[in-house]
């Protein structure tokens, strides 16, 4: 059975989002929506605070003011039910160094039952064909990356969440994240990225620059 995305409603919204480190303002009253269809990319400078974003919108860290809401509910009223929509690819590649792709891969899509084929042929389609079973301490940094990006092809998780994915990989693998995130937006699902890379071909793209909103509260 293929997977639909758009059988499946996103609606995750911050309100009045405030999150603050080392005493330090990352950003306040940042409301933000994603919505099936939407491609929402993070922008800042480095230390702007993308990456602390992307981990309070996949749940991974409580550490703020203001609201989350899922389904307009708080996050965590119903957080296993977020969770099985929302895969997140932090900015390592994560993947187990003593284990082979194959393995990992068994691993990393563990939530979600997938048929063993299937992830033979993703690791196919990541150009890793012939790597299936040479353990991840053998392969290069941009290889071990595509082990982990290999779960897009796979996870039915409706809303991505995906810190840097383009870090290590070589042209052929960039146009095949592209092209794999544009195919992911087109076919009703979203993403939230964040990426020094330009992703001005695709269409749908809306962006949120942190270093613009922290220029423009010094500003007010
Ligand atoms: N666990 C933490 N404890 C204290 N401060 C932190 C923690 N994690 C991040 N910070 C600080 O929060 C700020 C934002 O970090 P963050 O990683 O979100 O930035 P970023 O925009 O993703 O940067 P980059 O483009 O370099 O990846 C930085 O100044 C960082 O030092």
């Amino acid at each position: 059975m293929s997977f639909a995305p758009d059988q499946i409603k996103i609606d995750l919204e911050a309100r009045q989002l405030c999150c603050e480190r080392d005493d330090r303002i990352l950003f306040d009253q940042l409301d933000l929506r994603v919505e099936n269809g939407d491609l929402l990319q993070l922008a800042g400078p480095n230390g702007a605070g993308k990456t602390t974003l992307l981990r309070l919108l996949a749940g991974l860290n409580r550490d703020y003011d203001g609201e989350l809401l899922w389904h307009g509910q708080p996050l965590y009223d119903d957080f296993s039910s977020y969770a099985a929509q929302r895969l997140y690819q932090g900015h390592l590649a994560a993947v187990k160094k003593a284990l082979t792709p194959i393995e990992n891969l068994r691993w990393l899509v563990s939530q979600w039952s997938v048929d063993d084929a299937r992830l033979w042929q993703a690791l196919d389609e990541v150009e890793l064909a012939g790597y299936e079973e040479t353990p991840c301490q053998q392969l290069s940094a941009g290889q071990q990356r595509r082990v982990a990006l290999a779960r897009l092809c796979i996870a039915p998780a409706a809303l991505w969440i995906l810190d840097e994915p383009f870090t290590a990989l070589d042209k052929s693998g960039v146009a095949w994240l592209e092209k794999r995130i544009q195919k992911h937006v087109e076919a009703g699902g979203a993403v939230i990225i964040t990426s020094h890379h330009a992703l001005e071909n695709i269409a749908s793209l809306k962006q949120l620059d942190l270093g613009q909103l922290a220029m423009n509260r010094g500003q007010a």
